[in-house]
């Protein structure tokens, strides 16, 4: 069995033994949206450096725990933050997780993040469901010797957004009479955030937001042919024009203050997942 298959399978095996559910929606909290995760019942959460290969979570606003319950009767593992390729990760190690979840009987992924609004139309605290994105990382977690087992050498990605529970999810806020966009995400490396020229940049390349994660997990998702959903909260404008100073703690508490949006779609995408 080759390095990574190897350490994915150890990873499952140490949550197994702490549960016997075996979930079948994963979910992906970013910065701010941790507390979805409160709302899960009979949880059994895992703090990352009690499972082998995983590294500390280090960003603000992310737990680093894995939580295993039920969520509306679906049993789902949520991740309570994640790995960043600006914590020091590589693209492989911060899109690992996806591959521990489908091993796990995960069949659906759900992404969240926190994004910065580059389309001069969003407002903070609005949801962007993910129609595509553009990965400005330059890094990719396929690079290396491929395994098969895992999934092709060259996945396509002509749609690595699922569109039916994508619509689930913008349903959720037709209903709940909330604003929610369809956008490009471009990928950024981070930690730095962008200056006004990157993101008047952005703009241009077509891109509505921006962040520092979520690609990695869609192209792995994408790899082990997982329908992905992937919702971000506008956490900042930064419209080239308009653009003010950002922090973490202010992207975090923007985050959480919309964060009942965003729990209102994933809860849309459980019950279109069935
Ligand atoms: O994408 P999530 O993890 O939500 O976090 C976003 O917020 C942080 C910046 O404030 C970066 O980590 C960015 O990617
Ligand atoms: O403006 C941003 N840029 C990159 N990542 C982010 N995460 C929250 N806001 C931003």
């Amino acid at each position: 069995m080759q390095g990574l298959r190897q350490q994915i399978e150890e990873v499952a095996a140490a949550v197994r033994q702490r549960t016997d559910l075996a979930p079948r929606v994963g979910i992906i909290l970013g910065s701010g949206l941790g507390g979805l995760a409160d709302e899960i019942e009979g949880a059994t959460a895992i703090p990352y450096g009690e499972l082998p290969h995983l590294p500390q979570s280090t960003a603000v606003g992310h737990a680093g725990r894995l939580v295993l319950g039920e969520l509306d009767g679906m049993p789902v593992v949520a991740m309570q933050g994640r790995f960043h390729l600006y914590e020091g990760r590589s693209a492989s190690q911060s899109a690992m997780m996806v591959y521990v979840m489908k091993a796990l009987g995960v069949r659906t992924l759900v992404v969240t993040n926190a994004a910065g609004g580059i389309n001069p139309q969003y407002r903070v605290g609005d949801p962007m469901l993910l129609d595509d994105h553009i990965n400005l990382m330059f890094r990719n977690p396929l690079v290396g010797v491929n395994d098969d087992e895992l999934g092709p050498r060259f996945p396509d990605m002509s749609a690595p957004y699922d569109v039916r529970l994508g619509e689930a999810a913008l349903a959720a806020a037709r209903r709940e009479n909330f604003v929610c966009h369809r956008g490009v995400y471009a990928g950024m490396l981070g930690p730095t955030y962008e200056t006004r020229a990157e993101y008047r940049m952005l703009r241009r390349l077509g891109a509505d937001a921006a962040g520092m994660s979520t690609v990695p997990e869609a192209i792995a998702a994408q790899h082990a042919a997982l329908p992905c959903v992937a919702i971000s909260t506008i956490t900042n404008e930064c419209s080239p024009d308009k653009l003010g100073e950002t922090s973490g703690d202010e992207v975090v508490h923007a985050a959480d203050a919309a964060s009942g949006k965003v729990r209102a779609m994933v809860r849309a995408v459980l019950a279109a997942v069935g």
